[in-house]
């Protein structure tokens, strides 16, 4: 059997030329035949065409209700028009300072496209409640962030500080790190650590890190489970911050190292984050391709619709060895900045961080950089010009996404340092646009089965036509997201109206890169798709007669150039 793909190139106005191209293929095994040719859109633009939605139930051409896009999108697409909506995802962590519903939905409200929980901090019980709170956020505000669980991992942390919310330590000053169970109040100077054969495997001499560099220590004495430090260099101890050791100047991973990447206490969240139906799991300190495997085959047996994307932190030395086979196997990936920079020498991170966003835009997995991008807007309500420079690195290398750690979850500003991630990625975004000075990235076929690579190709070929022809938006029909997140790799200079029939989908297309998820029941009909769509977006406002739009889609293999009608 031989099919043929055509790819229909029409234009409505000017007077439609059809430019078809044939390609002969090898029998595909995964295909049904897409070779049906379209009638013209012009033809039959009834208004009086009724569609199916979300339930079944037939719902007028024209009621603008039956497509669901985020509320703040829209808004920014109406105001701003869609040339210039913003491109860079971004994650903020919730904590403390934003758990509340009116707090979340001010981030959502400012631009948050995904919220994360860290499962390091906080209860299960304040967990769901957060999740909870976004769902609600969701349904009746109209949003579409979606959930990232991250794990706690197999670090090396201290305990709770007794309830304190931070403890100074002075230079100089004698500190106990114990691995003791304390039933009451802690000692003055004591901080409890949660790794069983820390005083065993820390020597005399070791500096001893808070937070990557935060704070730092050395070990003048061990006794028993005991271990006794001088402060080296002061400052803030926070609850559970992750410690490490260093040895002649390198660090030291003893028998921690062979703790299990994901622990215990991690399957457990696990198993949280499935039951609450979470939209991302990202796994703490990922070594090998392996764990990630794991995992996903047991999310695959665990859950229903097996719908939860895992994403790789790369925050160690050995993610770093095993870097491509990791993002290879992952959904996505995060240059976890935080304990990276514990684990290789600071100036190195920043070509870490360039080297895993080019290789997964090659790989065609979204990548979020975390960790301190504006760590100064804890404390003060604006950035320092060095962060700022940070963001726009970040943005100009096109990455999917930026993520807020503190200074959303426990900072004094969380608003005001998610409008200046809004306001730089905005900035950025247009200038490297208006210049056109990205630099081409060569872009390796990432599909395995034939039908892969025709849509790879399609998306190629449409993100570059995009270019050149300036079109206003790409439209994709995509059902499982996969023809959304090739276009989005392409990082077309115009935004990708990404239409899908399932909110998980929807949502998890919120975390990559120019991407504005829509859900809207369609069919395998591109014709009506497409006069739907026209109409259900004209309705709101959001297109308007004349834009010209390239369409693709996965049920029928095709690029179609044409004039909003
Ligand atoms: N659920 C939470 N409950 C309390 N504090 C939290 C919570 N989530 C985050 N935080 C605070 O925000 C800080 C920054 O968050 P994050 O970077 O995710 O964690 P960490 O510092 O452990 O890597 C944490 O150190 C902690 O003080
Ligand atoms: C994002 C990170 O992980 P966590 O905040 O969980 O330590 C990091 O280390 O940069
Ligand atoms: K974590
Ligand atoms: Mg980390």
């Amino acid at each position: 059997m031989s099919v043929s793909h055509s790819l229909n190139l029409r234009l409505f106005a000017p007077p439609p030329t059809a430019i078809p191209t044939h390609a002969s293929l090898p029998p595909p095994t995964l295909l049904f035949p897409r070779h049906r040719r379209l009638p013209s859109l012009r033809a039959s633009s009834s208004p009086e065409i009724l569609v199916s939605d979300n339930n079944g139930v037939p719902a007028p051409l024209s009621d603008p209700s039956s497509i669901e896009v985020d509320s703040v999108t829209e808004a920014e697409l109406k105001e701003n028009g869609f040339r210039s909506t913003r491109r860079t995802k971004l994650v903020c962590t919730v904590g403390p300072a934003t758990c509340g519903f009116e707090q979340l939905e001010a981030l959502a409200v400012g631009g948050m496209n995904v919220a994360r929980i860290n499962m390091c901090h906080g209860t299960r019980e304040w967990h769901k409640e957060v999740i909870d709170r976004v769902r609600r956020l969701n349904h009746e505000k109209g949003f579409a962030v979606a959930i990232m669980m991250d794990t706690e991992g197999s670090e090396i942390h201290m305990g709770d500080l007794g309830g304190a919310s931070s403890v100074k330590a002075d230079d100089g000053e004698i500190w106990t790190f114990s691995v003791r169970a304390f039933d009451s109040t802690l000692p003055q100077h004591t901080i409890n650590v949660n790794y069983e054969g820390f005083a065993e495997d820390v020597q005399v001499g070791d500096e001893l890190l808070v937070d990557g560099g935060m704070v730092r220590f050395e070990v003048i004495q061990k006794i028993g489970p005991d271990v006794e430090c001088r402060c080296t260099d002061p400052g803030l101890l926070l609850p559970r911050a992750n410690l490490t050791f260093w040895r002649n100047g390198s660090l030291v991973r003893e028998r921690n190292a062979m703790l299990p990447t994901i622990s215990s206490k991690d399957w457990l969240d696990i198993d949280f984050g499935i039951a609450e139906g979470v939209d991302f799991i990202a796994i703490s300190f990922v070594k090998s391709a392996e764990v990630i495997t794991h995992l996903k085959s047991y999310i695959a047996a665990r859950s229903r619709d097996s719908d939860i994307s895992v994403i790789a932190k790369i925050e160690s030395i050995d993610s770093l060895k095993n870097l491509e086979e990791i993002i290879q196997a992952a959904d996505g990936a995060m240059v976890a900045r935080g304990d990276l920079g514990a684990q290789i020498p600071l100036e190195q991170v920043p070509s870490a961080q360039q080297r895993i966003v080019q290789l997964c835009r090659q790989l065609n997995k979204p990548v979020i950089v975390a960790s301190q991008l504006l760590e100064s807007m804890i404390e003060y309500p604006t950035p320092t010009r060095a962060e700022v420079a940070d963001v726009s690195e970040a943005v100009r290398q096109r990455a999917d996404a930026l993520m807020l750690s503190g200074e959303s979850a426990m900072g004094q500003y969380p608003e005001k340092a998610l409008t200046v991630l809004r306001s730089v990625s905005l900035r950025i975004e247009k200038w490297w646009r208006d210049e056109k000075r990205y630099e081409a990235m060569l872009l390796p076929s990432v599909g395995s089965y034939f039908s892969e690579k025709i849509s790879e190709e399609i998306c190629n070929s449409a993100a570059k036509m995009a270019n050149n022809l300036e079109v206003d938006a790409l439209f994709v029909y995509t059902k499982t997201g996969y023809m959304a997140s090739l276009l989005s790799r392409c990082r077309p200079d115009c935004p990708i109206f990404a239409f899908t029939t399932t909110p998980s989908v929807r949502r998890r297309l919120n975390l990559q890169w120019g991407l504005i998820p829509f859900r809207l029941s369609f069919s395998d009909d591109m014709e009506s798709n497409l006069n739907r769509t026209f109409a259900l977006l004209k309705a709101r406002n959001l297109i308007k007669s004349g834009d010209l739009v390239i369409a693709v889609s996965d049920m029928l293999q095709s690029i179609q150039v044409m004039n909003v009608p």
